[in-house]
């Protein structure tokens, strides 16, 4: 059996841009209910979400059959949950709060065999097809795609160093976090902190890294892309549902 192929890296590479949903929703109903809804990648969250391998385990065997890249972020950057994601097949990565270039390099060791990294090893994993993928330990990192995140003020200061670190395959810019950093807890809408999302978009790009962000906000989303944002998260499905089922109950109460 051939290693997959992460085309969702190699859209990256070639700057095509992805659309994608936030899925804190746990679980492989709520997954393969949107895996058909047309978006490029699904972001499972496990950082603001009670998923955790086995729900994410089930999320990539729902939507294995169709034509979305799954994307997985760990709660933290830590490298025994980068393996455990690793080892259940997910091929690109989103780890939060990634702080200087330290953090950074931490990152991509985590997901890399010895000698390059420190990724624990195992042959008989859901990645490697229980031992039926040629050669996985030896090509695994080549579809392999870590993308970090910059969600502070001091990491927004470091963004040249965290994008120069070798097996970063992209940078994405919190605004939750970052707004919480910069003094306006709740407001990523506060012109500071689009200012800082844009700024950070801009560096990113100049820097040659992917860039990306997650935002709700439709116009904000097109005015990301304009900049240069090519994984481009457009909607959270908790959302989605909580604020399209109020709508429709609005309908349906007096007054
Ligand atoms: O800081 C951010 O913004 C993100 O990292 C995304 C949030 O964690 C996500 O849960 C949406 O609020």
């Amino acid at each position: 059996m051939n290693l997959p192929e992460n085309r969702f890296k190699r859209a990256l590479r070639e700057g095509r841009q992805q659309i994608g949903l936030w899925c804190s929703l746990p679980g492989s109903y709520a997954a393969e209910c949107v895996a058909g809804s047309g978006y490029d990648w699904l972001l499972f969250d496990t950082e603001h979400s009670p998923g955790d391998p086995l729900t994410v385990l089930a999320q990539l065997q729902a939507v294995a059959p169709y034509d979305v890249a799954p994307v997985v972020r760990p709660a933290s950057n830590d490298t025994v949950l980068i393996k455990r994601f690793l080892d259940l097949g997910a091929q690109t990565l989103l780890i939060p709060y990634v702080q200087d270039a330290h953090e950074a390099q931490a990152a991509v060791a985590a997901t890399r065999y010895p000698p390059e990294g420190v990724r624990g090893v195992s042959g008989l994993t859901r990645a490697t097809r229980f031992g039926r993928v040629a050669a996985y330990a030896k090509r695994a990192s080549e579809e392999i795609c870590v993308l970090v995140q910059v969600e502070t003020r001091e990491a927004l200061d470091r963004l040249e160093e965290i994008a120069a670190v070798e097996g970063v395959d992209g940078i994405f810019v919190g605004p939750a976090d970052l707004a919480a950093s910069l003094g306006h807890v709740g407001e990523p809408g506060h012109p500071e902190v689009v200012s800082a999302v844009e700024d950070a978009v801009r560096r990113i790009r100049a820097s040659g890294k992917p860039a990306g962000i997650l935002t709700p906000d439709p116009d904000f989303a097109r005015r990301c892309i304009a900049l240069g944002t090519t994984f481009t998260a457009v909607a959270i499905d908790v959302g989605v549902l909580a604020r399209g089922t109020e709508a429709v109950m609005r309908q349906f109460t007096a007054g």
